[in-house]
């Protein structure tokens, strides 16, 4: 038995995959052999969607076809939709996305059916129907009539109509759409990592997914996005965000939006996407208060700690602007991230490993329970 221990697994290799790599030298993320930054410019989640889960980008009649089966697949079981409004008013978002997404792979005929091609047409109802979770849980609980998907719509559009209730402007839905690639996959992640686990047993996506779910509420992973803008907020002005920022390092609180396992001190490709995106959206919007709040928290973490902004710092402004409950954003990042987990549970099915680590025990050893006395024995033999 090896005895190499790393706390965290940092730096670990944890599995052979052929999906995406971060290539921290050059600053590329890898996905498929395309970087991810470009492919967040030039094409469409849709198309980013065939290029995870087929492994080659689409002509315009595989991305039709995609949308078609995607389209097809809306809709929630009436009794998924039951569950969801019996849920109390306190849920957190991603309490219900995980209990949503639970009672769907009841329904799913194919859920037990591990093959490349049912797995493959279980991603593409779960691409489907995840953001309908998303919108109609939060809807329920906040006691709002649901809106149903507009089928005329292209899939972004749909996806930030039903968060919203507004038909979104062409550059919302290509801002939405860049956001939705960038946070569709991102290598061996803490929540891809979880899927991977629980589908070494040959357990199904859907519970796959669900523990990706838990994972990614935590405030060190996906979590970071509602708590930058509750940061965000707290502070109000562009000049309240260093005394801010400096009391919270003072009480040595983390800064949320800021760090990353494997970018360390290097910035993360995909925070300065975002940061465009977030300027052009407040000069569209005439409100550039968020941007110049969040660029000086950028030069305070970089002055005091030498730390740069990863993608949660950025697109949580993003999605305050393009009007996404603030509750919401973290199922929105699942539900883009059910794209590249999709994707991993597919790879770790098709070619599995057992995941079955082994401890550095620093536990006692050698005790022994006390001797107890046998009571019945006793009295048999004084019977006796
Ligand atoms: C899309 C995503 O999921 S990206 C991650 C989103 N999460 C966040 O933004 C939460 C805030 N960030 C963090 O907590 C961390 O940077 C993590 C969890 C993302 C990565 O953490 P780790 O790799 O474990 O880094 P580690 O905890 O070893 O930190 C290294 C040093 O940087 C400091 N540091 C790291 N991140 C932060 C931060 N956000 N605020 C203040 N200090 C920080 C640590 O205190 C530590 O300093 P020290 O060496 O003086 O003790
Ligand atoms: O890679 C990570 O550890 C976290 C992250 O940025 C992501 O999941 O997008």
């Amino acid at each position: 038995m090896s005895d190499l221990y790393l706390p965290g697994l940092e730096n670990i290799v944890a599995s052979e995959t052929s999906i995406s790599y971060l290539d921290v030298e050059k600053e590329e993320i890898v996905i498929r052999g395309y970087d991810l930054m470009e492919l967040a410019v030039q094409v469409t989640f849709l198309d980013v969607a065939v290029l995870l889960l087929d492994g080659i980008l689409p002509d315009g009649g595989a991305r039709a076809a995609l949308q078609a089966s995607i389209i097809s697949a809306y809709g929630l079981p009436q009794n998924v939709r039951a569950i969801l409004h019996l849920l109390p008013e306190h849920t957190d978002a991603m309490d219900v996305l995980r209990t949503g997404i639970s009672a769907l792979a009841s329904f799913d005929e194919e859920l037990d059916d591990r093959s490349p091609a049912a797995n493959r047409r279980k991603a593409i109802r779960l691409l489907a129907k995840v953001p309908q979770i998303v919108a109609y849980g939060h809807r329920a609980l906040t006691k709002q009539p649901f809106i149903e998907p507009d089928r005329s719509l292209s899939y972004t559009a749909n996806f930030l109509y039903m968060l919203t209730g507004k038909v979104p402007s062409p550059l919302e839905e290509s801002i939405f759409d860049q956001s939705l690639i960038v946070y569709s996959e991102h290598e061996m992640p803490n929540s891809t990592f979880t899927a991977r686990v629980i589908a070494s047993t040959q357990s199904d996506l859907y519970g796959a997914l669900v523990g990706a779910v838990s994972s990614l509420k935590g405030t060190l992973h996906g979590g970071a996005n509602e708590a930058v803008m509750a940061m965000l907020l707290e502070a109000g002005s562009e000049e309240a965000m260093e005394p801010l920022i400096l009391s919270k390092l003072a009480k040595r609180e983390r800064i949320m939006g800021f760090g990353h396992r494997v970018y360390m001190k290097r910035p993360d490709p995909r925070a300065l996407l975002m940061k465009d995106a977030l300027a052009l959206l407040a000069a569209h919007l005439n409100q550039p208060d968020l941007y110049h709040m969040c660029v000086r928290g950028e030069e305070v973490m970089r002055r005091e700690k030498g730390l740069h902004p990863n993608l949660d710092y950025y697109a949580a402004p993003v999605y305050y602007l393009l009007g996404i409950p603030i509750s919401l954003f973290t199922p929105v990042f699942l539900a883009a991230r059910t794209l590249g987990i999709s994707a991993h549970v597919m790879e770790q099915h098709a070619n599995n490993r057992l995941f079955r680590p082994r401890v550095r025990y620093t536990g006692p050893r050698d005790l022994h329970p006390p001797v107890v006395e046998d009571d019945l024995g006793s009295e048999e033999e004084e019977e006796g």
